[in-house]
């Protein structure tokens, strides 16, 4: 029996986390956590839940773009979807007149991601998939001078050797994360120093840290949270976009005494020669530039690859065309020899991308070798299958699906403006 998607509704989610500084950075001060929230529904009463992850006002646009792209997905069939997945994708990317306020990237491409991750979701429920099948979902358009169809089935069919062992080990330890929970740039010192601690108690060994907006205060909040963590444990550093090149070079270079990692998003992440030569200038100092929340798709990807301007490909869920651009990054990523980071956090990414990197990790590249995904805990009770964390690591998810249906309950107090959460801040 086929599935026809009869209905997409799309809804404005925001939560005020900008009242507590959560998820603040250099250069998003009060982020307020929101997604536009899909649910697509079948003729049989199945559902598929997807969204897409935004800091609060311009949602209301990210809705207005899902709406625009609803037009492509209701009356279809899920079977008619799947079996032409690239097809599929194209139609959505590639419409003769919306691509033209694309194409692929900005509100248009949010709304894509949505979407498929809502028809995603609603699949993942239904059957397995075989590495050929997944080829077929990735539109290798503008990326086969880096990475053809061929070479991306023999990298899916390579790691078939060791899958069943990689299983089980995910089953039993879980997937490596690190959190960026104790250090958000509009938190006191003494707020840093009692998350870390309480991190620190519960297993936590890799953090990251805000920083970019002033010298003083960075050098002051490495050291105090080096010294807390020791020498062994791993920091990372994130400016989010904040500096030109020359600036991200200095300024990196006057934290490399306190041992980072990597510099995330240390300028433009659009400038892909800035990353190249800022890559360059860090490396004698062992500190990798790590970029990706806000890299539009797969094409800027492959050209960060080409450039060696990443030493850290950090995946976002909701940024690119959801499972299928992901798809093509990673198995890239591989291609490359680039270790993959996915960025998360936000509402939801965390609940999405422990998906992608078990992925990475089972069949694509079977290594855990500098690699960890990003963790922050916040808002996951608003959601009907929450991440679960032990010990530091992202347990295999159990139920069906792409694990981001919210509570109704949820949705409805922190829908924009109407909810109640809203109401009572007015
Ligand atoms: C506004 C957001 O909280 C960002 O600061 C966040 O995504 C961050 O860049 C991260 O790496 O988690
Ligand atoms: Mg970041």
């Amino acid at each position: 029996m086929t599935k026809k998607i009869i209905k997409l509704t799309v809804r404005d989610v925001r939560f005020p986390t900008s009242l507590e500084q959560h998820g603040s950075d250099a250069m998003h001060t009060d982020p307020d956590y929101s997604v536009a929230y899909v649910v697509i529904e079948t003729d049989q009463g199945m559902q598929g839940y997807g969204l897409t992850f935004t800091v609060g006002r311009g949602t209301e646009i990210v809705v207005c773009a899902v709406e625009a792209l609803s037009a492509l997905v209701v009356g279809k069939s899920l079977e008619e979807i799947v079996s032409d997945f690239r097809g599929f994708y194209r139609l959505l990317t590639s419409d003769g007149q919306m691509r033209w306020i694309g194409p692929e990237k900005g509100v248009i491409q949010l709304a894509t991601a949505a979407v498929l991750n809502a028809v995603w979701d609603l699949w993942a429920r239904s059957e397995g998939k075989d590495p050929r099948k997944l080829i077929s979902c990735i539109d290798f358009r503008y990326i086969t001078d880096a990475l053809t169809e061929e070479e991306a089935l023999d990298i899916l069919v390579k790691a078939q050797t060791g899958k069943q062992q990689r299983v089980d080990q995910m089953l039993k330890e879980g997937y490596p994360a690190y959190t960026t929970s104790c250090a958000w740039l509009g938190y006191s010192d003494q707020l840093l120093k009692q998350l870390c601690t309480d991190a620190l108690n519960d297993g936590w060994t890799k953090f990251k840290v805000k920083v970019g907006a002033d010298l003083k205060d960075d050098i002051r909040r490495c050291s105090l949270i080096r010294q807390m963590i020791g020498p062994h444990n791993t920091l990372m550093i994130d400016a989010n976009q904040r500096w030109d090149v020359g600036e991200a070079i200095t300024w990196v270079t006057r934290l490399a005494e306190y041992k980072p990692l990597w510099i995330e998003e240390p300028t433009s992440p659009d400038d892909i020669l800035g990353h190249a030569a800022i890559s360059k200038a860090l490396a004698p100092l062992g500190i990798g530039v790590a970029t990706g929340e806000q890299c539009h798709n797969r094409v800027m990807f492959k050209q960060f690859l080409q450039a060696s301007a990443l030493q850290f490909v950090q995946i976002d869920s909701c940024r690119l065309g959801s499972v299928n651009e992901n798809l093509a990054v990673l198995l890239m990523a591989h291609k490359f020899k680039v270790p993959v980071c996915p960025h998360a956090g936000g509402v939801g990414l965390c609940e999405l991308v422990q998906h992608l990197i078990l992925f990475d990790y089972i069949s694509v590249s079977a290594s855990l070798d500098n690699r960890m995904c990003e963790f922050v805990d916040h808002l996951h009770q608003h959601f009907r299958s929450p991440v679960v964390i032990q010990n530091a690591h992202y347990m295999p998810p159990k139920d069906p699906g792409y694990s981001c249906e919210m509570l109704e309950s949820s949705v409805q107090t922190h829908q924009y403006p109407q909810g109640q959460v809203w109401k009572k801040l007015q």
